[in-house]
């Protein structure tokens, strides 16, 4: 199949979230499955390689009546392989940050997205790649299927495309005043109650998931979870009308770049017959937060710094967690009042806790190889990465069970036999501190125990080909719409 793959952020070119991870590892398993994969993406400042790119034509979009159009630039780069197409318009895109800085969201992203999407469109009209499938992700690329299904409603160039809507996370939705949206006369004076917010706003996320032909979340529960009342981030009757289309895929890992065998970011490799490796990485996981250099077990987590990791589920009991014999290694960078109440932590238990403010990509895989367990309390999770990367690098995960945690991780006392890690359901600080402290028992009083669950949780595979099976099913039943 021929596949566009649009995506506002893909690793190894920017990242600032799981989303990236996925915009690389998918379009490069599609590709090994034999399709005709190109990726489309902004060109954003902070691109690496940006000036490797090879300029490949300008265009102009139209715009509303009375509203200048806009001029920009096409740029190629490659991305093992695959090709990447890069809109260019440095008004929008030519900015120290993708989508914030200090935090706020830059005033003017509905404008930015509703351009990428239209322009995105027109570029890949004018480059004539004629895609099957176009595969849009998360609210940045949302208002793509309802471009086909009004712009493009009689072209004859994308007659035959389907389009297929990833969510990679639902509270995120894309909501704008309709004068933002001055590039897209579509949508401007739309009426239509299933994608509007009030009279004012428009729902990106809303347009995908009413235009799209097929829908899915990325993992099982996820999809379940945002047809509910709870777990549908307000937008439970949007997924509940397209039920029909909407389905669960887990994301893969990518072991090539998370395998503790092979890790050329880790001290010392290990694997699931020497792990002896790993306490030297212990070691090395202390040194760096400035801790001890004990046998303590080390509980770490590497996360955005927001409410959606589960933060305030942990800062009112950490002190009480930290009177043990532990140590808790925070690696995070976001809300800014969340970071502060983790240095007032820090100042109190400098000896127990250590938080690094920083975005460090080695320092993730050293928290993974480092620690002995891994927390992610969650308040939703769509499926989560690190999880699986913890599996991989026998750091059993102390999770919520939600979303994708929960189809992951098997719980210690649920099923000792095929466990691998440790769950809680209710979204409760002091639920948090009694599984730590499960966590905490297991792996003091009895380390061969804690050894097998060890290597349970290392054998457990989430293969992106097993992941693009399901992909390559979806898009066929995409296909098949008329
Ligand atoms: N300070 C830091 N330093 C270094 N690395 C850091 C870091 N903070 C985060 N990361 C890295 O960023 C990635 C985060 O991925 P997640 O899937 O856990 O979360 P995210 O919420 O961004 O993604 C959303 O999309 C993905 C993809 O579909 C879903 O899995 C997820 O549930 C959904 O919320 C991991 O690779 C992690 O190591």
């Amino acid at each position: 199949m021929k596949i566009l793959f649009i995506a506002s952020e893909v690793d190894g070119l920017v990242k600032t979230g799981g989303l990236a991870d996925v915009a690389r590892a998918l379009p490069l398993a599609l590709k090994r499955h034999g399709h005709d994969v190109r990726i489309i993406m902004p060109f954003y400042l902070s691109v690496k390689g940006r000036e490797t790119a090879r300029h490949l034509g300008g265009f102009t979009l139209p715009t509303r009546e009375g509203h200048t159009d806009i001029p920009y630039q096409t740029h190629e780069m490659d991305l093992e392989g695959v090709p990447v197409y890069l809109i260019d318009f440095p008004n929008y895109f030519e900015r120290p940050s993708l989508y914030a800085e200090n935090n706020n969201a830059y005033l003017d992203n509905g404008e930015r997205f509703a351009f990428f999407c239209a322009a995105s469109l027109q570029a890949t009209q004018q480059l004539g790649f004629q895609p099957d499938i176009i595969h849009c992700n998360d609210w940045h690329t949302a208002l793509v299927p309802m471009l086909l299904r009004t712009r493009y409603a009689n072209d004859p160039f994308f007659a035959a495309s389907r389009s297929v809507l990833t969510v990679h996370n639902g509270a995120f939705q894309g909501v704008f005043e309709r004068g933002q949206l001055w590039a897209l006369p579509e949508l401007t004076d739309i009426q239509d109650e299933a994608i509007t917010q009030g009279h004012a706003y428009v729902n990106y996320l809303k347009c995908g998931v009413r235009y799209a032909d097929k829908i899915n979340a990325v993992s099982p529960s996820y999809a379940h979870e945002l047809t509910t009342y709870l777990g549908g981030h307000g937008m439970a009757k949007s997924f509940q009308e397209r039920s029909a289309d909407l389905s669960g895929i887990i994301n893969g890992c990518d072991y090539g770049d998370w395998d503790p065998a092979t890790d050329p970011l880790i001290p010392v490799n290990y694997s699931l017959t020497k792990l002896a490796g790993k306490r030297a990485c212990k070691q090395a996981l202390q040194q760096r937060a400035g801790l001890a250099q004990n046998d303590w077990p080390v509980f770490g987590m590497v996360c955005r710094l927001t409410e959606q990791k589960g933060l305030h589920l942990l800062l009112p009991i950490l002190a009480q967690f930290l009177y043990h014999k532990v140590q808790v290694i925070i690696v995070g960078t976001g809300d800014p009042s969340l970071a502060d109440r983790l240095r007032s932590l820090v100042a109190e238990h400098g000896d127990k806790l250590a938080f690094l403010n920083e975005h460090d990509n080695a320092l993730a895989h050293l928290v993974e190889a480092g620690s002995d367990f891994f927390l992610m309390p969650s308040l939703f999770e769509p499926c989560g990465l690190n999880q699986m990367y913890s599996l991989a690098y026998g750091t059993l995960p102390i999770v919520r069970a939600v979303g994708g945690l929960k189809d992951t991780v098997v719980d210690y006392d649920a099923n000792r036999q095929h466990a691998t890690g440790f769950n809680f359901h209710e979204p409760d600080a002091l639920a948090l501190l009694n599984t730590l402290r499960r966590a905490l028992l297991f792996y003091l009083q009895d380390q061969e125990e804690y050894v097998r669950v060890q290597r349970t949780a290392m054998q457990t595979r989430y293969l992106w080909s097993d992941s693009v099976n399901q992909y390559e099913s979806m898009y066929q039943a995409a296909l098949n719409r008329s």
